[in-house]
């Protein structure tokens, strides 16, 4: 539609030019009063000309004031509370002591696979900690979206971007719950068939499990709370809380 008008619009002074000049040959109209409505055309075909023209952006404009309506429109997932309690400042702080890992009894050097997000401000505790040879990578996966029930699908967002053929793996998690992530995760590493594979969590939820999933180093065992701070999120926010706390009625 928008094609034919525009490859009208750029036919007209043509075809006036055409039948003018018949009307002319004619007789019928003089070769002043053909100039002077050439000089007319030309003015009614531009603004014409601008419209068509400026079609697309009138298009885009519309699509962005569309997304402008729907975004404002969405009710929000997350419900503050009427009241929410405001957290005091607590003075605790987490620190961790004596971290060793071994392998088969031997002193090797260690590769530490970091699993993003939440688990980052306790492996920059954790490697502090750690005396001899660390090196480090990160992969990141999620499944949570914004609830505090797995989606049951763990999706790979982030892969390691060293090779770890061979190498003696701790993997480096904050939370162990349903134990989907590391299940889908420890499969995924032994594809790259690292010399052997040990999970350390500084949280672990057994009540919640529901695969399988031997666990090397477990900080706490906790009761089946939905946890929050010290890198731990609840759709994304509370990550940064210096301690960890529990989130009521879920
Ligand atoms: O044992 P599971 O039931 O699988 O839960 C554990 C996983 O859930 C959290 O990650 P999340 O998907 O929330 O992503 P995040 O680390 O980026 O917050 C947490 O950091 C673990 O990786
Ligand atoms: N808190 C935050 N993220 C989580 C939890 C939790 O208790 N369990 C699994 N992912």
């Amino acid at each position: 539609m928008l094609a034919s008008v525009n490859v009208l619009s750029d036919m007209t002074p043509f075809i006036v030019a055409i039948v003018a000049s018949l009307f002319v040959i004619d007789g019928s109209l003089t070769v002043g009063s053909l100039i002077a409505f050439f000089a007319y055309v030309d003015k009614m075909r531009s603004p014409v000309a601008a419209l068509v023209n400026a079609y697309p952006a009138i298009t885009e404009g519309s699509v962005a004031l569309n997304r402008l309506f729907t975004f404002f429109s969405t009710p929000q997932t997350i419900q503050e509370k009427a009241n929410p309690v405001i957290l005091k400042q607590f003075t605790h702080s987490i620190k961790l002591n004596k971290v060793s890992f071994s392998y088969d009894g031997k002193d090797e050097s260690i590769f530490l696979i970091v699993v993003l997000k939440g688990s980052f401000v306790f492996a920059a505790d954790l490697i502090r900690e750690i005396k001899g040879d660390v090196k480090v990578d990160f992969i990141s996966v999620s499944s949570y979206s914004d609830q505090t029930e797995t989606t049951g699908k763990v999706k790979l967002l982030k892969d390691l971007d060293t090779d770890i053929t061979n190498k003696n793996v701790v993997v480096v998690e904050d939370i162990i719950d349903s134990g989907l992530t590391l299940h889908f995760l420890r499969d995924h590493l032994n594809m790259h068939k690292p010399k052997q594979i040990k999970i350390c969590t500084l949280l672990d939820k057994p009540e919640r499990r529901r695969v399988e999933l031997p666990v090397d180093y477990v900080g706490f065992v906790i009761p089946d709370e939905f946890i929050v701070g010290y890198g731990i999120d609840f759709a994304q926010m509370y990550r940064n809380l210096p301690y960890i706390a529990t989130v009521e009625e879920y």
